[in-house]
């Protein structure tokens, strides 16, 4: 059997194969994880701050006992997960290395424990933001005989390694840096216990860290008291201003709400003003191109959400603009679009169409609804099937309320406050 890890998942594979989880080898037990959830303890009750599991869907049913090949998004096999437990869908079970991760840029960088091998009395610092003047300050005055600088990156985070590089470059004292695969920040004292530090250091979100990215937003030139040349030109690739930042105009409602004609709209509008790439994936065109053959079972939907997101934070990844207009009828999934566009650096704008479906069902465009009525087409959003109206909408529009051209405006001053 085989499993392609990615984001959380590969980032504890690769985590517990490097000694950096110890003492734990391998995802958790059901014991265990209900023991890190009750008392923030293993089941032998070694302290334990967070969960460390494995979502086990192989496709087939992996039993205690069976032999589960891990690879990485890429397919390369990284590890052999000997199942222990298969409970309410987790594997658990310790890992064998099969072969060093080689997914990833700042390979070199992502040394383990013993490949670092720190002197005793080191101390970590968890750089989860770029280093600062005033943080330079402070790390470069410590009395460590080693500062151990941990770049938490678990997908596409080579920006902050970057700039954080640059301000380790221009430590005084004695530092060493490594890139660490950590999906919960919680775990960081573990893991500087783990490469040898006596203690770790977290960084604050102080005044200066506002007044940076305030900076950073506008576009304006960040002075040396904040940052030095090298770190500020590694910044601007961390914070873009806002007006170049990926940005997603998700859109999401019932079948003729008016998802596409207003997203349509909103498209020529931007492509007008120019400046910025614009990509539209309508609802229509993504089943044909993308999702042909999928069908409207909440499985596939989900899964042609998915896609869409996954197309959408590629575009944000890279600065552009990615317009949806899918029904993205359920709450959850759109929430991890949410989370994939973010994770690429860009940010994601949830337009509800919330025209009622009375209005949907009189419009009736495509004649759809007159079918779904007649039982002719099964699972109809809003007839036979939920629609989760969303709560976290950034705007709601009903067309049945305002006009086109009125909607569309709303969509542009949104994305207008949202680039300053
Ligand atoms: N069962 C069922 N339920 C809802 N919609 C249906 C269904 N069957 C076909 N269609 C047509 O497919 C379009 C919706 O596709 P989406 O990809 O946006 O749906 S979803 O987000 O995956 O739920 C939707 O297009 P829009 O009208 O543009 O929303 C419909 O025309
Ligand atoms: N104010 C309005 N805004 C958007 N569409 C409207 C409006 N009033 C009427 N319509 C019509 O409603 C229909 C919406 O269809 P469409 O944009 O394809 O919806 P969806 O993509 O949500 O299925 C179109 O025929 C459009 O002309």
């Amino acid at each position: 059997m085989r499993l392609a890890l990615q984001g959380a998942a590969l980032g504890h594979a690769e985590s517990l194969m490097s000694g950096a989880y110890a003492p734990l080898t391998g995802f958790m037990s059901r014991a265990d994880a209900f023991a890190v959830a009750a008392n923030g303890t293993l089941a032998d009750g070694t302290p334990w701050p967070a969960p460390v599991t494995l979502a086990g869907d192989t496709g087939d049913t992996a039993d205690a006992g069976d032999q589960v090949e891990l690879s990485d998004p890429e397919g390369a096999p990284v590890a052999l997960l000997t199942v222990t437990e298969h409970w309410d869908g987790f594997l658990a079970g310790p890992l064998t290395p099969l072969r060093p991760v080689s997914y990833g840029a700042f390979l070199s960088l992502r040394r383990t424990p013993a490949e670092v091998a720190l002197p005793a009395g080191s101390i970590a610092v968890l750089a989860d933001r770029p280093l600062l003047t005033d943080d330079l300050l402070s790390l470069d005055t410590s009395e460590a005989s080693r500062l151990l600088v941990m770049v938490p990156a678990i997908d596409g985070q080579e920006a902050l390694v970057r700039a954080v590089r640059a301000g380790v470059a221009e430590l005084t004292g004695p530092a060493e840096l490594v890139v660490i695969p950590l999906p919960d920040p919680t775990l960081a004292e573990v893991v500087a216990r783990n490469y040898g530090a006596a203690r770790l250091i977290r960084l604050r979100r102080t005044e200066t860290v506002v007044t940076a990215e305030k900076l950073l937003a506008a576009g304006a030139r960040i002075p040396a008291e904040i940052a030095s040349a090298a770190v500020a030109e590694q910044l601007r690739q961390v914070h873009p201003p806002k007006d170049r930042r990926g940005l997603v105009i998700f859109f999401t409602g019932l079948s003729g709400s008016g998802k596409s004609t207003v997203a349509r709209g909103v498209v020529d509008r931007l492509h007008e003003r120019g400046g910025r790439t614009v990509t539209m994936l309508d609802g229509d065109v993504v089943r044909r191109m993308l999702s042909q053959g999928l069908t409207f079972s909440r499985a596939d939907r989900d899964l042609n959400i998915r896609r869409i997101g996954f197309v959408a934070a590629e575009v944000a990844r890279h600065g552009g603009i990615a317009v949806c207009a899918p029904i993205a009828p359920y709450a959850a999934t759109r929430a991890e679009v949410r989370a994939m566009v973010t994770g690429a650096g860009g940010e994601l704008l949830l337009i509800h169409v919330s025209t009622p479906l009375e209005v949907c069902e009189a419009r009736d465009r495509k004649g759809l609804y007159a079918k779904a009525r007649a039982g002719l087409i099964p699972e109809f959003t809003g007839i036979s099937d939920p629609y989760e109206a969303p709560t976290d909408a950034n705007l709601t529009l009903d067309t049945s309320t305002m006009s086109e051209q009125a909607a569309i405006t709303a969509v542009l001053t949104l994305l207008d406050s949202h680039s300053q």
